[in-house]
């Protein structure tokens, strides 16, 4: 990519969160992520071009020097920071304008400082070869996968209903969505197949911001953002049962819808609890048995055939609770120590440099908070220490996870010996057809240390929110009954009800 050479005609528009936006590029597996501003701020730059800079910077470098070390490096790409020609940045702009989201239009794209951080597109993995199949691409925003256990916690209904569940009550009710979402992190996150199965089930029944495929670098299933529009499985189905049509199937040329979809699911059940190599012990995290239930998941926990296994130690699900688990104060805990920084810094402005307030995130942010004494000693060491603990934490209850799934070609299943390609790669051993894939994590920003009060009036709001209505919704605000679009894959095949493997 020659930097002085860019043309906005090779890049098109790729999707976008709450603070930037997306664009890959035609040919190469690449992309730009832009920092987005509030709409309001479109004539004035809220930041100099060294200090948009600086920020992403800090993008890169919390990604690689703190989360890659909490999370594996062997999920991570950082990226670098890109200083790119202005009026290209302009035409991007003009040019993606129109397929923005209406609701993410009261954000600006930052056309002033021509930085942005380039990445590979994980949407478009470079182990996939052009002449195969194109590879999918799984995105799930999986969310908070514990209940809080601190003495802090003042309202018990934290301890026995996860954060997503009630948050879910609130989005509807505030319109944020028109449907709650019956997905449940914790059943995602219990290294139970059947539990995981279900939780990815109601992410395909109601997507919302948790769950995208990706074909061959396309979004080809993803919520229709504020809209009310059902999901049109059926195309979802067209695209999937090429990748899933083997044995008896590919001579009848017959699958139905179901079995589709619980193939589907079941590769990506295994992608996620692989290890990516490695021996991958089973480890049963710290959450304990009664801990990983939530009672607003509508799975039945007498369905459980076999024990809950744990997730596998070196699986990303793993590896993301874990580091969501710094967050051991809840943030009714936190904000008290983020006070008394804020005090601190109140008395003593300079210390925000050596405290590592807004980084550098380096080696030595990474050992303050490691190093964090269990016990409180009043110090501001230790406030700091336990901010920035929870601060790495919410990163990690608000990432992704790109799982990507690459068929493995007729001579790689037909050939007896090991095929070179496959040597190299990881296969998942579900039944055939085998994939290759990756797991990546992306959007690993720093939270900023101000966003802490935030987090508590969230909370508060939250709760009061889920309290007040006895977690019940006005009527609509369920997805579609009966078994939602699951049961229009059944009626498409005339067949049984959808059964969890
Ligand atoms: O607070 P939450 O849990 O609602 O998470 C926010 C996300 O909302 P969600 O509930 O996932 O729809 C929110 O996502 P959306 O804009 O709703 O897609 C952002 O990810 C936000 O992060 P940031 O402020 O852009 O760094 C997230 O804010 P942080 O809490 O991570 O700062
Ligand atoms: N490296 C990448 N490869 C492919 N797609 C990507 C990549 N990075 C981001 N995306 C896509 O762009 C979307 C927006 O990116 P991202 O989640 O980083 O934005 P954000 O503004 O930080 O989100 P949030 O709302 O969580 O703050 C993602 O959901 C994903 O679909």
């Amino acid at each position: 990519m020659e930097l002085d050479k860019m043309d906005e005609n090779d890049w098109k528009y790729h999707g976008e969160g709450n603070k930037s936006l997306v664009v890959s590029h035609v040919q190469f597996s690449r992309v730009l992520r832009l920092l987005k501003y509030p709409a309001e701020d479109s004539e004035n730059p809220p930041q100099t071009a060294e200090q948009a800079f600086r920020q992403i910077q800090n993008i890169v470098d919390f990604s690689s020097n703190v989360m890659s070390s909490l999370l594996g490096e062997k999920f991570i790409h950082s990226g670098e920071v890109v200083k790119l020609p202005l009026e290209f940045v302009r035409q991007l702009s003009i040019k993606v304008q129109h397929q923005r989201p209406a609701w993410r239009c009261d954000k600006v794209m930052d056309i002033y400082s021509g930085c942005a951080l380039c990445l590979p597109n994980l949407t478009s993995p470079a182990l996939h070869q052009p002449t195969h199949t194109p590879p999918l691409c799984i995105e799930i925003k999986p969310k908070c996968g514990f209940l809080p256990s601190s003495k802090h916690v003042s309202k018990d209904i934290k301890t026995k209903v996860c954060r997503f569940c009630m948050h879910q009550h609130y989005k509807v009710a505030n319109g944020k969505w028109k449907r709650r979402s019956l997905y449940c992190p914790l059943d995602l996150f219990s290294g139970n197949r059947q539990r995981m199965h279900f939780a990815i089930r109601h992410l395909i029944e109601e997507p919302q911001n948790n769950f995208k495929i990706f074909k061959g670098g396309q979004c080809i299933y993803s919520s229709k953002e504020g809209s009310d529009d059902s999901l049109d499985l059926n195309s979802l189905l067209h695209h999937l049962r090429p990748y899933f049509m083997y044995g008896n199937n590919r001579i009848n040329s017959h699958m139905t819808g179901k079995a589709v979809l619980n193939d589907f699911i079941q590769v990506l059940v295994n992608a996620l609890l692989s290890g990516g190599g490695g021996d991958g012990g089973v480890v049963m995290d710290r959450r304990g048995e009664g801990r990983s239930f939530c009672e607003a998941s509508h799975f039945n926990r007498e369905r459980i055939r076999h024990g809950s296994q744990g997730l596998p130690s070196d699986s990303v699900l793993f590896r993301i609770l874990q580091t969501q688990m710094l967050d051991t104060l809840d943030i009714e805990g936190l904000h008290p120590l983020y006070r008394r920084v804020e005090q601190h810094l109140q008395d003593f402005p300079k210390e925000r440099t050596r405290l590592q307030i807004d980084g550098p995130y380096n080696e030595a942010f990474l050992e303050k908070l490691q190093k964090c004494p269990t016990e409180d000693d009043g110090s501001v060491e230790y406030a700091v220490a336990k901010v920035h603990q929870y601060r790495v934490a919410m990163t990690a209850k608000d990432c992704s996870i790109m799982v990507a799934l690459v068929p493995s070609t007729e001579e790689e299943e037909d050939d007896e010996g090991l095929p070179s390609q496959r040597r190299h790669r990881d296969f998942l051993s579900s039944r055939p057809p085998a994939f290759s894939y990756s797991v990546s994590i992306l959007d690993l920003d720093p939270k900023p240390f101000d966003s802490i009060p935030r987090q508590l009036r969230l909370d508060q709001r939250i709760v009061s929110c889920y309290l007040r209505t006895g977690g019940s919704l006005p009527k609509g605000s369920l997805p579609p009954l009966p078994g939602g679009i699951f049961a229009a894959a059944e009626r498409e095949d005339c067949t049984l009800l959808f059964h969890p493997v």
